[in-house]
């Protein structure tokens, strides 16, 4: 597995003492020390890299791990390991892969604890918000594992006797391609509805975040699956290009950013290959003034300050009716000043570091810009030093709250991706509308109101995958998720994603003769 501290020598996932040694783990002790590539039911190094990626430890900014990124040869030998598998896969009934997934969920929620620790120490989010990321992982795998059987087809009665019908079958080799803001889940997200179905997938998640999915891919081979079936690659750009472009890849679910997204499309429609794409957003939180105040402010603290900010479908374009803005404004001040920053293995810490250097250094530039085009820093927006010795190289900042802005401003207008809301007033439900969907995303979108036929009028001229009506940011796998417009489309969760990893074949059955003009006479 690796060597750690306090875990050296321990070398196998499914060894309790592991679990527990991770799951105890402090900031600054984890090094990865054995391969990151899985295929054919094991780590492998691989068979050929294409160049190198640092991953780090955000909150300490210790390198933990050196990947190799995977080379065409690699890439070639996962999707062909990956055929071998689906053979065997795609035949066995739902309830057969039902019992595998199963066991799967069974056992991330038996090592929920070391998984959320190996994610916080890659990731940089806090211990408790990685904790319920694994919760919507397992459920994502139970909830799939329960509707492997029900994927059934029609019968339909025709003139004569003769009859046909549907059979909804697997697509093959698909293709997962994840980002580094919620790793472990994205992974399950795409993986549990992909098995289901009856397909084989190879993983590659993001360079920064290369660690959780081995987790993954060994808790599959441990609950049964055929070795092969879930295989991990890992790099960059070049690695996710020879992913795409296989010729033996039948489907490719991609989330990211909308530039990559473009990329990926093009690249799938070479080969005529269906494609997910869950990309970036700039959602707007619409708060009327009959709201219950108190609920309003948690639920944009919860649209703008998980994991940091890094996340898609956040709210960043707070539009609040005028009549409560300031008394909304000073609420929410006061509680995000609460926030805990620090190290985020600590129980009571709730805002770990951002990703990496780099991304810190741009959401700063945002705030930045922010100020020069007029908007004000009402709170934090700054970048942050715990006492802690040994975090002081890690990646942190204070949440920022902006008011004074305007809907063309760059910080109302371009995700961020980072902890930064911006607080803008409205005065009637027609205008705030308009303002909501005048953006080329369309991820998601919130509304806080008393007033039950506003909340359904408004959410259906909303332009937006999903809409919340007094709450955010919350993710039942039973409800699927989704862009509109440049936000993507496919879905993820949700009964409807079993149509985007299956493919519909019509049979025809002849009861009687066969009628030609070509009969001789
Ligand atoms: N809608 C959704 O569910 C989510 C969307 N996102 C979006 O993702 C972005 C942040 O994530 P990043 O990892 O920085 O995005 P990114 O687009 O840079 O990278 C995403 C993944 O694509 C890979 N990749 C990059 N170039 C590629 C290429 N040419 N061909 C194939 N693969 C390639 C990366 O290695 C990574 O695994 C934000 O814009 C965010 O909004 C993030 C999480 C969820
Ligand atoms: C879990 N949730 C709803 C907070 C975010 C899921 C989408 C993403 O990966 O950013």
């Amino acid at each position: 597995m690796f060597l750690c501290a306090v875990g050296a020598g321990v070398t196998s996932l499914f060894r309790t003492p592991w679990i527990a040694a991770v799951a105890a783990m402090s900031t600054g002790t984890f090094v990865q020390l054995e391969p990151l590539n899985y295929r054919d039911g094991a780590r492998v190094e691989p068979a050929d890299s294409c160049g190198t990626e640092k991953a780090f430890e955000p909150a300490t900014g210790r390198v933990i791990a050196t990947l190799q990124c995977s080379g065409e040869k690699e890439v070639s030998l996962a999707v062909k390991n990956a055929k071998a598998a689906f053979k065997v896969w795609s035949k066995k009934s739902g309830m057969e892969r039902c019992e595998v997934l199963l066991e799967a969920a069974r056992m991330i929620k038996e090592q929920k604890d070391a998984i959320a620790t190996m994610e916080t120490i890659n990731n940089g989010k806090s211990i408790f918000e990685a904790r319920l990321d694994v919760d919507t992982s397992w459920q994502c795998l139970e909830y799939y594992a329960g509707l492997a059987a029900s994927m059934a087809g029609e019968h339909v009665q025709l003139p004569g006797g003769s009859f046909g019908y549907t059979r909804r079958e697997p697509l093959g080799v698909c293709v997962g391609i994840g980002a580094w803001n919620y790793p472990f889940q994205i992974a399950c997200w795409k993986s549990a509805p992909a098995l289901a179905c009856g397909n084989a997938m190879i993983f590659k998640p993001s360079p920064f975040t290369p660690v959780s999915a081995l987790l993954l891919a060994e808790i599959y081979t441990k609950a049964g699956v055929p070795p092969g079936l879930f295989n991990v690659v890992q790099g960059g750009a070049a690695t996710g290009q020879f992913l795409c472009q296989h010729p033996d890849v039948a489907k490719v679910s991609f989330t990211g950013s909308v530039p990559t997204g473009v990329k990926i499309m093009e690249m799938s429609a070479k080969g005529i290959k269906p494609v997910t794409l869950e990309l970036g957003g700039k959602s707007p939180l619409i708060i009327f003034s009959d709201c219950d105040l108190e609920n309003a402010v948690k639920g944009a603290l919860l649209a703008n300050f998980l994991s940091q900010g890094q996340v898609c479908c956040n709210g960043t374009r707070v539009f609040v009716q005028q009549e409560i803005v300031d008394k909304f404004t000073e609420e929410v001040v006061k509680q995000t000043k609460k926030i805990k920053i620090g190290d985020p293995l600590l129980e009571d810490t709730r805002m770990g570091p951002l990703i990496n250097g780099p991304h810190l250094e741009r959401v700063c530039g945002f705030i930045k810009l922010a100020k020069e085009q007029g908007a004000t820093v009402l709170y934090g927006g700054e970048q942050y030093v715990p006492t802690d010795p040994k975090l002081k190289f890690g990646y942190y900042m204070t949440p920022c709250i902006l008011t004074n802005c305007s809907d063309g401003m760059t910080c109302v207008r371009e995700e961020i991706f980072g902890p930064v809301m911006s607080i803008l007033s409205f005065e009637t439900e027609a205008e705030v509308l308009e303002r909501a969907n005048d953006t080329t995303f369309g991820l998601a979108a919130g509304i806080f109101t008393r007033d039950i036929q506003r909340a359904h009028r408004v959410a259906a001229e909303l332009q937006a995958g999903t809409c919340y009506i007094n709450n955010y940011n919350v993710s039942p796998v039973e409800l699927p998720f989704g862009g509109y417009k440049k936000s993507g489309f496919g879905r993820e969760n949700g009964r409807v994603t079993l149509e985007y990893y299956s493919q519909l074949k019509t049979v025809y059955v002849e009861m009687g003769n066969v009628e030609s003009p070509f009969e001789s006479q």
